[in-house]
């Protein structure tokens, strides 16, 4: 079975929501690995929406699993990744204006920066793992990077509307998965996975870890939501 890193990306949107100190994403990384994560992920976004830099600085130093910092290929980035050091980068492709991460990287269409932001960060130790839709080519153009790591994003799976769609949109990962894995490529995958859909893509043969985010925060919101009032009518009746 693939391992899972959890993404807390969105605790993050919710301490933004307010620019204060709480939820805070350390302590959300602790109570996360916890539970049994093996592995933190966050996204540190050019617009800073959610993750911060400070945050990734601290997840740094108090992670006990490990690591994994997506990030836009951008100069500025890497800068923050070679001084940060997590234990593994995802270069995700980002877009200011869009909601979350629309798609997979194009390394066919920028082949030389791709080769050049992977060389850099592979020769200070970080592993690096390209976040791409399973599409033969884009595999392809992975292997020349030298990436140690694709993710296959799975939004077009999450997102399918029927039975048949789905389906397909499976074959295409477990397919995604075989060519990469006999190409010398680790495979991870993730994006729009629930509580609903994750058991098929787990059962992908040669898959390694699973990154799940917004559906766990939004379950902890809610199974954690009574215990959360109990603990306010104790702090207003002064017994907290
Ligand atoms: C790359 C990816 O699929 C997710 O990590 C996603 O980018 C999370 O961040 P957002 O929710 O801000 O898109
Ligand atoms: N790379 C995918 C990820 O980290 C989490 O995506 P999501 O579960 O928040 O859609």
């Amino acid at each position: 079975m693939p391992t899972l890193g959890v993404n807390i990306d969105h605790i993050a949107t919710i301490r933004q929501a307010r620019r204060t100190v709480e939820p805070d994403p350390v302590a959300a990384a602790v109570l996360a690995e916890l539970g049994g994560a093996d592995g933190i992920t966050v996204h540190l976004r050019e617009d800073r929406r959610h993750i911060q830099q400070r945050d990734v600085q601290l997840l740094r130093q108090t992670v006990r699993t490990h690591l994994n910092l997506e990030m836009a290929a951008t100069d500025e980035m890497v800068a923050i990744a070679l001084d940060i050091k997590p234990d593994y980068v995802t270069l995700v492709p980002e877009k200011r204006e869009e909601v979350t991460t629309e798609g997979g990287l194009d390394i066919v269409g920028q082949l030389e920066r791709m080769n050049e932001v992977v060389d850099k960060l592979q020769s200070a130790d970080i592993p690096v793992s390209l976040f791409i839709d399973a599409d033969r080519a884009q595999i392809e153009a992975s292997v020349k990077t030298k990436a140690q790591f694709i993710e296959l994003h799975t939004g077009r799976y999450a997102e399918a509307h029927n039975e048949a769609n789905r389906q397909q949109e499976l074959t295409v990962l477990s397919q995604g998965a075989e060519q990469a894995i006999a190409s010398g490529l680790r495979v991870n995958a993730g994006h729009g996975l629930t509580y609903w859909n994750v058991y098929a893509v787990a059962c992908i043969s040669g898959m390694e870890e699973l990154n799940i985010g917004h559906t766990i925060v939004s379950r902890a919101a809610l199974v954690g939501l009574e215990r959360a009032v109990r603990e306010m009518k104790q702090a207003i009746r002064g017994e907290l």
